[in-house]
């Protein structure tokens, strides 16, 4: 079991550690590191103060502008890296901890950073590679600035998504715009050079005009406006992660930084699919259709824009100049589809049916239900929280067409999709089986 206690150094860097350490519990300053922890490798999981942990870590890696030379990370000499992973329990986060693990060959220890960590980490410390969980939360500058410190490579896919009411405005901008830019000073503090950020296509739209992005790509023109809390986080924290592209970082090398924007992300783990699915299940194994067909609505496997992070990551520092400020929109095999009828590439194989070759309702009249639920919530919030997945926003994504057709990642640091639409679909598939059973 793993051991949980308070990290602290210098009074001011505390952060709520769980040392999950290849197999064995590290609990600082009690002589539990992991074999051959004495060079510092994971050092997170017991703090000294900033410059102090600097040291230890740069004994063990060489200076930052050692391993950072031209070639080295060809080399069989290569160093051992530490990522760290914000948000990395999510939906997204869990599957880019998985990616990291199995496919980058550079790594010596990772750190999972998230307000709430899940259980399975458990399972990820008989493997070779150092794991740390980290229990913290990214409003809180002292706390990611412990996590980040000593980090080679930040993922920083920790948000709060939140486009149904469950939050306050302020505290979704909390969340994703100031915890990115602790993130990012974390980053110019401690001396981090390379940070990959998920951004979001809401990032782009669709827009309150309700224009649709049709197969556009990261140079498509458009008019972005929004007035939601999420998207208007999205974009304030994207274009703080970009600006600060080329930044002096502690020990005087530029930060590099980019950013990608995933579609509708799918596959395991997606509640909103669960949810669906369940819905479908209490009705009788209908679900009915709300939005016309035409409308197509870009959606990309967890497991591609997982590997497109891991990939970008990867890249960020021998392609520095090519890749560094720049936006990758992320995309894969999946199909152009309406929302509802890509949802039932899976729902279907479980035997829910979508009714309607044509929306059952008026679209006047889910505008109508749409607001009346935007006014119920308003008025119940006092006594309860109602966050119905219809409400005007929701059913304006829903209903405009925002789908990417581009090969930037491709041609920037050599992106290929690792799962076909058939191994995603079939996936995606077996997991909903399993979470609707297991949901009887
Ligand atoms: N789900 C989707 O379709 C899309 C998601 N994204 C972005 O991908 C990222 C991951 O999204 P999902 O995995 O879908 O969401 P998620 O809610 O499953 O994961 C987000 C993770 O961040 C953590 N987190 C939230 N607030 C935190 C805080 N204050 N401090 C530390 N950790 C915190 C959560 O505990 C959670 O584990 C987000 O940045 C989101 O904006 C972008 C495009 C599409
Ligand atoms: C919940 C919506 C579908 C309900 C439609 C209804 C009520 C008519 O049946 C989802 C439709 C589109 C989704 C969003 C979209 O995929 C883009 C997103 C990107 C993100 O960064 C976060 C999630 C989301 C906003 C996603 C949320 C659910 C939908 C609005």
């Amino acid at each position: 079991m793993p051991v949980e206690h308070r990290v602290a150094a210098r009074g001011r860097l505390r952060a709520r550690v769980v040392g999950v350490v290849a197999g064995r519990v590290s609990v600082p300053g009690m002589g539990q590191e992991g074999e051959g922890g004495a060079s510092g490798r994971g050092r997170c999981v017991g703090w000294p103060a900033l410059d102090e942990r600097r040291g230890p870590l740069q004994a063990s890696l060489g200076t930052l502008g050692q391993w950072l030379q031209p070639g080295m990370a060809d080399s069989a000499q290569a160093q051992k890296l530490v990522y760290l992973v914000t948000g990395g329990c999510g939906f997204l986060g869990e599957h880019v901890v998985r990616m990291l693990l199995q496919r980058e060959p550079r790594l010596g220890e990772l750190r999972v950073f998230d307000r709430h960590l899940g259980p399975w980490l458990e399972e990820l410390k008989t493997g070779p590679v150092r794991v740390t969980a980290i229990q913290g939360d990214v409003t809180e500058a002292h706390e990611v600035a412990a996590a980040v410190a000593g980090a080679h490579v930040v993922i920083h896919t920790a948000g709060l998504v939140d486009v149904f009411g469950r939050a306050s405005p302020e505290t979704i901008h909390e969340v994703n715009v100031q915890g990115t830019r602790n993130v990012i000073e974390a980053c110019v503090q401690t001396g981090t050079r390379f940070l990959v950020y998920t951004s979001s296509m809401e990032v782009v739209g669709p827009n309150t005009k309700g224009h649709p992005f049709y197969r556009g790509n990261e140079d498509t023109l458009y008019e972005a406006v929004h007035r939601h809390p999420y998207p208007c986080s999205k974009a304030l924290a994207e274009r703080l992660v970009l600006e600060a592209n080329g930044r002096e970082v502690h020990g005087g090398l530029p930060l590099v930084t980019c950013a990608l924007r995933p579609t509708g992300i799918y596959g395991e783990g997606h509640q909103i699919m669960r949810d669906f699915y369940r819905q479908g299940l209490r009705l009788g194994g209908w679900l009915f259709r709300a939005i016309p067909a035409s409308v197509e609505h870009g959606r990309v496997y967890v497991g591609n824009v997982a590997w497109m992070h891991v990939l970008a990551a990867r890249e960020l520092e021998r392609r520095a100049a090519l890749m560094g400020g720049q936006v990758y929109f992320c995309y894969d095999g999946s199909p152009y589809k309406s929302y509802e009828d890509f949802n039932m590439e899976f729902l279907g194989p479980c035997g829910l049916q979508l009714v309607g070759a044509r929306p059952l309702l008026p679209y006047w009249l889910l505008v109508f239900l749409a607001a009346l639920n935007a006014l119920l919530q308003w008025l119940l919030r006092p006594l309860v929280l109602y966050a119905p997945l219809l409400n005007p926003y929701t059913l304006a994504v829903a209903n405009t067409t925002f789908t990417v057709s581009t090969d930037k990642a491709q041609r920037h640091f050599g992106y290929e999709p690792l799962f076909s639409w058939e191994d995603s679909r079939t996936r995606t598939i077996l997991w909903v089986q399993a979470a609707g059973s297991s949901a009887q």
